[in-house]
């Protein structure tokens, strides 16, 4: 039997694994938590005539300015000004060939049809150059990049109704233990409410998945077989419990009687030593720890990476922070840790309770903070590197 691989080398298996499902085209507004398949490139420029920034008067050489009619937001003055004429212009409306500066209306001084400064305007101020935002052409969305309402917004201010984003994968959950009852309203006391399924759903859907709950099963290689058989149409199968070398712990055994390549199976992490990558056809199978600390750990490690990739997300990976430390940690052990942690005034408390079955002091985590192998002690005010939760 292998021992554990590091972390690092099992995320480059990881994204080694998993291939970007096919990408479809849907309208930009329904693109929020989708990954952009191929670059967004600009249909116009923006802004596509020079604007004024403000309300007041679009003004031509030297003062006094004769008010020869107005600009407003998408009705434009027809003309072009002459030296020594000006316009009514409102924010956001175009500037007319000429204007040299924007008179905002608090230092305008109206005379009749005449019009004033009380301060200089300067030239160019107040004026939003054509294209400054982007231009016609200009990539404004790469490939890869995750799509939240900034991003909807600049798509179809480039001309965009519609983006081409990245499959979201059906994801088939399988919790697997004699102990778990589904309804924790009616648990025997020598049972347990089943709670990784509903967990590791609400994180995966979250990260953009389709979700098919299967369980829980028990603890039989047959119904295991049959419940892989039954998420048969994923693309990705995630496993909960049975993952450890136990009697009753069936995921790796029964996976292999399915014909199953396993790639790695433990991982040098606490919690979530006994994690397992495989393959079945095109199918990947994600077999987690049923620890629910482990669980929860081992899915933010590896599930919603997996989920993004297949999404075409081009940074899958979580992104970690250096935020200060509110209490001193212990040096680190022979597995990298992740530590929960939650944020305080002076910055991250980390919370004690290091059991991988405790899902209350989880339940209060905003980060994980991740401790190197035999990594020194950290004082109070230290950074250290956290994910965000
Ligand atoms: N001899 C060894 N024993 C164990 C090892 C080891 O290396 N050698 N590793 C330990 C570690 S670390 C972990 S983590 C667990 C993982 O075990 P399994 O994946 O086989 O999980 P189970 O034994 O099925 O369950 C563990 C624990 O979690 C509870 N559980 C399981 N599923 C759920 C669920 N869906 N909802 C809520 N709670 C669940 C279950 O009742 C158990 O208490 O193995 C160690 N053992
Ligand atoms: O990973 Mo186990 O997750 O250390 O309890």
């Amino acid at each position: 039997m292998t021992g554990p691989i590091s972390l690092d080398l099992a995320w480059q298996r990881l994204l080694n694994y998993a291939t970007p499902l096919a990408s479809e085209r849907i309208p930009a507004d329904e693109c929020c938590g989708r990954y952009l398949a191929d670059d967004v490139i600009a249909q116009r420029s923006q802004p596509s005539h020079d604007l004024s920034a403000m309300d007041g008067y679009a003004v031509s050489g030297d003062e006094p300015w004769s008010v020869v009619g107005e600009s407003r937001a998408g009705l434009p003055y027809g003309a072009s000004l002459k030296s020594r004429e000006a316009v009514l212009i409102s924010t956001g409306a175009h500037c007319p060939a000429g204007t040299d500066a924007i008179l905002i209306k608090e230092n305008a001084v109206l005379d009749g049809d005449m019009v004033r400064s009380s301060e200089t305007p300067s030239p160019g101020r107040h004026i939003r150059r054509q294209g400054f935002d982007f231009e016609y052409g200009q990539t404004v969305l790469s490939k890869g990049i995750a799509i939240g309402p900034a991003q909807i917004a600049v798509a179809r201010s480039a001309g965009h109704r519609s983006l081409s984003v990245g499959r979201q994968p059906t994801v088939a959950i399988i919790e697997c233990g004699d102990e778990l009852v589904a309804d924790p309203q009616n648990c025997p006391p020598d049972r347990l409410p089943a709670s990784n399924g509903a967990m590791l759903a609400a994180m995966a859907e979250g990260c953009g998945a389709r979700i098919i709950r299967i369980g829980p099963v028990s603890d039989e290689a047959d119904k295991l077989a049959e419940a892989f058989g039954n998420a048969a149409a994923a693309d990705l199968v995630v496993t909960s419990g049975g993952a450890s070398v136990g009697d009753h712990d069936l995921v790796r055994p029964v996976l292999l009687e399915l014909g199953a390549e396993i790639d790695f199976w433990k991982v040098a992490i606490r919690p979530g030593k006994p994690l397992l990558l495989a393959r079945r056809g095109a199918q990947v199978i994600l077999g987690l720890p049923g620890n629910p600390v482990s669980s929860y750990v081992t899915a933010f490690l590896f599930l919603l990476p997996l989920i993004r990739q297949m999404q075409a997300a081009n940074s899958p990976l979580p992104h970690a922070h250096f935020l200060p430390i509110a209490t001193a940690i212990e040096p680190g052990g022979e597995r990298r840790e992740f530590l929960r942690g939650k944020f305080g005034e002076k910055g991250i408390i980390p919370i004690t309770e290091r059991d991988s079955s405790a899902l209350a002091s989880l339940s209060h985590a905003d980060v994980l903070i991740d401790r190197a192998i035999d990594a020194p002690a950290a004082k109070a005010g230290m950074a250290v590197p956290c994910y965000i939760l």
